[in-house]
């Protein structure tokens, strides 16, 4: 009788702590929670997007990479208000991407996203200049006046390209043209600024520049940056950096910058982490598993201050006092 009625107490203890415990990416600007995107075509069921979790918060200036087909435009065409989830959630500033009705859904691709695309000829309307673009979507809003007419000019000079206020677009270089689609898209003032392989066009230099007007413009406005990149140089540039495998987020590695207490001098330190799911599910990066030749199961050990991962099997790690029993530490359950 109190054994049962102290195992119930504790059973309406740990719902309570649960039912108190914040929402997952409750102080997040974007939160993506098990997202999921299925295509099909021709019969055949492509899952671009496969329980995906990302968690962004407000100025961040962070970098999405991973390999073709990874799902990384997918996962930017929802966050865009391009194209809808099949399942899981994703909110963006508030805005629940799943349940937007058509008329939401183009303020929120007006107000709360911007974005830039790789092609450079797809970010700008060819006939209008520089300042006629960037004037465009506040006019689109219903807002022209001086007020407009002041930003134009105050976002083609932060970007750099007040030169180019009265260009078409075919009289810019690529990187002038990138940098008038980076004041287009902020000229709403959005919360967000999305960019798909924005250097994917331009050569190495060029590519740092546009990079660089991405730092300002987060450091300038605080608005938040998701880059999507293939571009080594760009990801290694950010403290943040997500890797996305098989439509889900895998490891991430965040830098930050140390200073020599004798000399003073200033190095980045990275440090790669893997993602831990809600559901206690962890993704090991791929070049281990396939170093320590891991495959369809691995034993787990729980240490006082770590877990320790062993291919199934494994002699050497057992002498060197490797994993135990199953059944002991070594049971999954206990983790
Ligand atoms: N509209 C679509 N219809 C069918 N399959 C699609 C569609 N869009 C994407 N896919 C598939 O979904 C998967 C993810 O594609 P996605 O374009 O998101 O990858 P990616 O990481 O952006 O690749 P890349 O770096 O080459 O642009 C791929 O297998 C792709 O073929």
């Amino acid at each position: 009788m109190t054994e049962s009625s102290t195992t119930l107490d504790e059973l309406e203890r740990r719902a309570a702590a649960r039912r108190d415990r914040p929402a997952y990416g409750h102080d997040a600007l974007i939160t993506c929670d098990r997202l999921v995107r299925v295509f099909s075509a021709d019969g055949v069921e492509v899952q671009a997007l496969q329980g995906l979790d990302l968690l962004v918060r407000e100025g961040e200036l962070m970098a999405l990479v991973g390999a073709s087909g990874s799902g990384k435009s997918t996962l930017m065409n929802i966050l865009a208000g391009l194209d809808t989830p099949t399942a899981g959630a994703a909110r963006v500033a508030g805005r629940d991407l799943l349940t937007m009705k058509a008329r939401e859904r183009l303020r929120y691709r007006r107000e709360v996203v911007g974005f830039v695309w790789q092609q450079t000829a797809r970010n700008l309307l060819p006939y209008l200049t520089a300042a006629q673009n960037v004037a465009l979507p506040p006019r689109l809003r219903g807002r022209a006046g001086r007020r407009n007419a002041g930003r134009v000019e105050e976002l083609l000079g932060v970007l750099g390209v007040a030169d180019c206020r009265d260009r078409r677009p075919h009289e810019m270089s690529g990187g002038q043209q990138q940098r008038v689609a980076i004041a287009v898209a902020l000229a709403n003032r959005p919360a967000v600024l999305l960019a798909d392989e924005p250097t994917g066009e331009l050569d190495s230099r060029t590519a740092e520049e546009i990079f660089a007007a991405f730092r300002t413009v987060n450091e300038e406005f605080g608005t938040t940056v998701v880059i999507v990149t293939h571009d080594r140089a760009v990801a290694g540039e950010v403290r943040r950096t997500v890797a996305i495998r098989d439509g889900r987020t895998s490891t991430e590695i965040l830098r930050h910058t140390r200073v020599d207490e004798a000399t003073g001098e200033e190095s980045t330190v990275a440090r790669e982490y893997a993602m831990l799911d809600r559901a206690g599910r962890l993704q090991l990066p791929a070049d281990h598993v396939d170093r320590l030749g891991m495959r369809d199961r691995v034993v787990l050990r729980l240490e006082p201050d770590h877990i320790g991962v062993w291919p199934d099997d494994d002699p050497a790690a057992r002498e060197a006092g490797g994993p135990g029993e199953p059944g002991e530490a070594g049971d999954p359950g206990r983790l």
